[in-house]
């Protein structure tokens, strides 16, 4: 079997210089990218999927990576983003009755390169102490080329992400049990959960691409507008955060997920920056302080809100591990928004009630959800 014949050499170099060495898998070559690590037990195909992943390097800390294969159900788009993939040990003979092809497979299939046998503690660690670092993993022999190597990961740089991952035409969803309500979805690069759970609250959702304008939603008419997730530095959206600015004026409710929380916060005066080393994983244990409770939630993100004008909004929610911004309840507009995902996927499904309270803000239609 060619897991355990180790047979093909990889290899990671970090922006420090620091070379780890272990095996190939999935396709061969050289890539470079932002290392992240998330620390899900489960959902590595989501993970694969989710847009906001587009340009980094995810590395797994759990150590038994593939166990179930991958599935027709997982994708939470239509394809893989991440720039490589670092495991501890992948699985050959995945056991599931969903299973369609191993992680292996379907790394080749994406055209992404992959190294496992990596001490992915170690690695983990450093990243915890000095911060996310670039890196690259390399099927070439990396001592040969390290100086070249080292120069292109220290400039490496995502480049207008969103664009990227966004769709670039309108996309129609109807549900069979019509609450009524017509959800615009601004895709800025949005998991395919999203909009399952806002077809499962009975809405219809019309999914827009991320450049589209207060004149494009406003032919919609739609009753409310979702911010979705997506990829890079909130602040390098300029134009996007003019666009939710016209929406926000345009006054239907607004629910913005992880980037659109993001967004609409710098929309709305705010500030954001950027974390030593994110929240990725699937037990971020955060507090609503409405319901004066906390939840366990599914998070990926690098940035964080900073800031929010006192007048404009209020923290609704906090992470309960470092204290950061979870949620803004926001004062003088129909809007709230969460750094979490309460969609999951992967991940536990305890905020979903949220999208309820989207639907009843959609119904109520009030000025402020405060
Ligand atoms: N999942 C997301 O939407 C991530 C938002 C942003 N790209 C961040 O890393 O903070």
């Amino acid at each position: 079997m060619s897991y355990f014949k180790r047979d093909k050499r990889a290899y990671i170099l970090l922006s420090d210089g620091t070379v780890y060495e272990g095996y190939n898998f999935g396709c061969e070559g050289t890539t470079i990218g932002e290392i992240v690590f998330t620390t899900g037990m489960t959902g590595y195909q989501e993970v694969l999927t989710d847009p906001s992943y587009y340009g980094q390097i995810v590395l797994q800390t759990y150590p038994l990576i593939g166990n179930y294969g991958v599935n027709n159900d997982d994708m939470e788009s239509e394809k893989s983003w991440v720039n490589g993939y670092i495991v501890k040990e992948w699985c050959e003979e995945p056991s599931n009755f969903r299973t369609t092809a191993t992680i292996n497979d379907f790394l080749v299939k994406q055209g992404k390169i992959g190294i496992w046998d990596i001490d992915t503690r170690a690695l983990t660690r450093k990243i915890r102490e000095f911060g996310t670092m670039n890196g690259a993993i390399t099927t070439e022999d990396v001592y040969e080329k390290k100086e070249e190597l080292l120069e292109q990961i220290r400039s490496y740089k995502v480049i207008n992400p969103v664009q990227v991952v966004t769709q670039k035409k309108k996309g129609w969803f109807y549900t069979r049990e019509n609450r009524a309500n017509h959800v615009a979805l601004m895709d800025y690069g949005y998991k395919h959960n999203i909009l399952r759970m806002l077809l499962q609250q009975g809405c219809n959702v019309t999914v827009m691409p991320a450049s589209s304008t207060v004149d494009d939603i406003r032919r919609l008419n739609p009753d409310g507008i979702m911010l979705s997730n997506g990829p890079g530095n909130p602040e390098d959206n300029v134009e996007i955060i003019k666009n939710i600015q016209d929406f926000i004026a345009y006054g239907k409710p607004i629910f913005g997920i992880c980037l659109g929380h993001q967004l609409l916060a710098l929309a709305m005066g705010g500030t954001t920056r950027k974390m030593k080393y994110g929240h990725r994983g699937l037990n971020q244990p955060v507090k609503d302080l409405s319901k004066d409770r906390v939840f366990i939630t599914s998070q990926n993100h690098g940035y964080a809100v900073e800031s929010i004008p006192e007048d404009v909004g209020t923290i609704s929610h906090v992470n309960m591990n470092d204290g950061s911004c979870e949620g803004i309840a926001y004062k003088n507009i129909p809007a709230f928004t969460v750094q979490f995902h309460p969609e999951a996927s992967a991940g536990p499904n305890d905020t979903g009630y949220l999208f309820e309270r989207f639907s009843d803000l959609m119904e109520r239609g009030q000025q402020g959800c405060l």
